[in-house]
């Protein structure tokens, strides 16, 4: 078995880490995972057939014997040892972001507005755990000037552990909600795993970035004597929201960002990465300019105009935050009638059916006209939306919405869980 600097001088001659032979590219160096689904030991000679260069297993049953198979105890750990092993060789300032809600946005956000100056890596999607932190840190190569790495988790010791490999010099909790809850065992515990990210900057002289307006994460900057904090509202704040229209727009002292963030919520990312790249001396302007051309993708705070709806697809996932936030956000931008289609919220644990029925009170209370709910969990809202509509599974919607269409020119907030795949939905508005 070679050490891990010889393991590191191949990973330096291949084209890369694969984990997954759907996704092989010939010079890769393949890691054998294990999965609910699949062993990945049973496709190392697959790997090595197509074209990797060497596969690390961690069964020695699939050891064919020869200098391309790299048996090891365990393959998932030795990916994290390489990933650690390879951020010791970057000389570059790199920025942990972790939170509960807003980490995937803020972090593109950071990566548009600090490209403006720097060459930024940044996590890919939401890689964001035990095997996409390895991956986000093996994907940077020495030509970028900046990486930003995304850290998500639903336990406490995730962080850390994933700060351990990272190495941040800088980090970022975007803010402290409910998401997870179920599974992170109470409140206090994500503030604890949340915190864990500021912990490794105190141990290790880096620099956080603080959000003043989340009153935990306020608390925690009284520890830095370093600390960098946001929203600063001589700098820029967020222009009226019914004047603003369905995006977010921002006011400087010199000038109007517009951006294609729906939602007032996004005002705290965008506002996040502005401090950020201020920080980095990334012109003002540029960085301003950067974070209006700024698309938002995969189901994130997207406005979707179809020829008789707007769509906000905002169906990647949802917690009883960004529920409330989401819908207040549909009701506070739109002059059309609004109408929501809700799915279940998942990991709240004991708190499910209550965060549930709060769903169905925010909306009747903020005067949704339509409102429409699929699910077993959601089911919940019935006690305080008497008049909403309930359906146990998408199928059912479908088969209501052909007999009573919704009214033309409506805006259509599409939110929950990611189990729910509410974009599946889509289609039926587009005609
Ligand atoms: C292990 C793995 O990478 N699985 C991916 C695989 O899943 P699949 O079901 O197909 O297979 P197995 O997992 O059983 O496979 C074992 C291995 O075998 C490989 N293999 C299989 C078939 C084959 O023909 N060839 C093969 O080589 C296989 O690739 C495995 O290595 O494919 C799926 C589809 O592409 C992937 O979705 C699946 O990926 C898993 C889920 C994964 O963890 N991927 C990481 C790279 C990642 O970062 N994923 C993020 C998830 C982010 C997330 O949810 N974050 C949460 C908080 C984090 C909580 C944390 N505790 C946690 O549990 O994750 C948040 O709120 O932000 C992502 O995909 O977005
Ligand atoms: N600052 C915020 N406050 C509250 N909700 C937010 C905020 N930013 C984003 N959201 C909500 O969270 C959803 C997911 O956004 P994003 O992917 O950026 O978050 P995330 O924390 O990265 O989630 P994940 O880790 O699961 O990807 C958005 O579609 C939006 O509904
Ligand atoms: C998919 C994962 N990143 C996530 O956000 N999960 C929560 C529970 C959700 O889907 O709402």
């Amino acid at each position: 078995m070679p050490n891990i600097d010889q393991l590191h001088q191949l990973f330096l001659k291949s084209t890369g880490i694969c984990t997954d032979t759907r996704k092989l590219k010939q010079g890769n160096l393949f890691f054998a995972l294990k999965g609910p689904n699949f062993n990945g030991n049973l496709f190392a000679e697959k790997a090595l057939n197509e074209g990797a260069i060497a596969v690390v297993i961690d069964e020695p049953e699939y050891d064919k014997g020869g200098e391309s198979f790299i048996l090891v105890e365990n393959a998932l750990k030795y990916l994290q040892n390489l990933a650690s092993y390879h951020r010791d060789q970057l000389r570059i300032p790199v920025i942990g972001i972790t939170g509960s809600n807003g980490k995937t946005t803020t972090k593109e956000l950071m990566q548009t507005a600090l490209s403006a100056k720097f060459k930024t890596f940044a996590t890919r999607g939401n890689l964001n755990n035990h095997i996409g932190v390895p991956l986000s840190i093996l994907a940077i190569d020495d030509t970028f000037e900046m990486a930003i790495i995304e850290m998500g988790a639903n336990h406490v010791g995730e962080i850390a552990s994933y700060c351990k490999i990272a190495k941040p010099t800088h980090g970022l909790i975007t803010n402290i909600g409910k998401a997870h809850i179920g599974e992170f065992g109470g409140f206090e515990n994500i503030v604890l795993g949340k915190s864990e990210l500021f912990d490794y900057l105190k141990k290790n002289n880096g620099i956080p970035f603080v959000n003043t307006n989340d009153a935990v994460l306020k608390n925690m900057q009284k520890r830095f004597e370093n600390a960098v904090t946001y929203p600063n509202e001589h700098d820029y704040y967020p222009a009226n929201p019914l004047t603003g229209g369905v995006f977010l727009e921002l006011e400087t002292a010199t000038n109007v960002v517009s951006t294609h963030l729906v939602g007032q919520y996004n005002f705290m990312n965008v506002a996040a990465a502005l401090c950020v790249a201020k920080f980095f001396e990334v012109p003002e302007e540029a960085a301003e300019e950067a974070v209006a051309t700024y698309q938002p993708k995969d189901m994130r705070s997207q406005l979707i105009k179809t020829k008789h709806y707007n769509i906000i697809s905002d169906a990647y996932n949802a917690n009883p935050d960004s529920m409330e936030v989401a819908i207040k956000g549909l009701v506070s931008a739109e002059n059309s009638e609004s109408v929501v289609i809700l799915g279940d919220m998942m990991e709240l644990g004991e708190l499910s059916e209550l965060e549930h029925e709060k769903v169905g009170e925010i909306a009747v209370d903020l005067g949704v006209s339509k409102r429409f709910y699929i699910g077993k969990l959601i089911k919940a809202a019935k006690k305080t939306d008497k008049f909403g509509k309930f359906f146990e599974n998408k199928d059912e919607f479908i088969a209501y919405l052909k007999e009573h269409p919704i009214k033309h020119g409506s805006t259509i907030l599409l939110k929950g869980s990611r189990k729910n795949a509410l974009e599946d939905l889509l289609p039926y508005f587009e005609e």
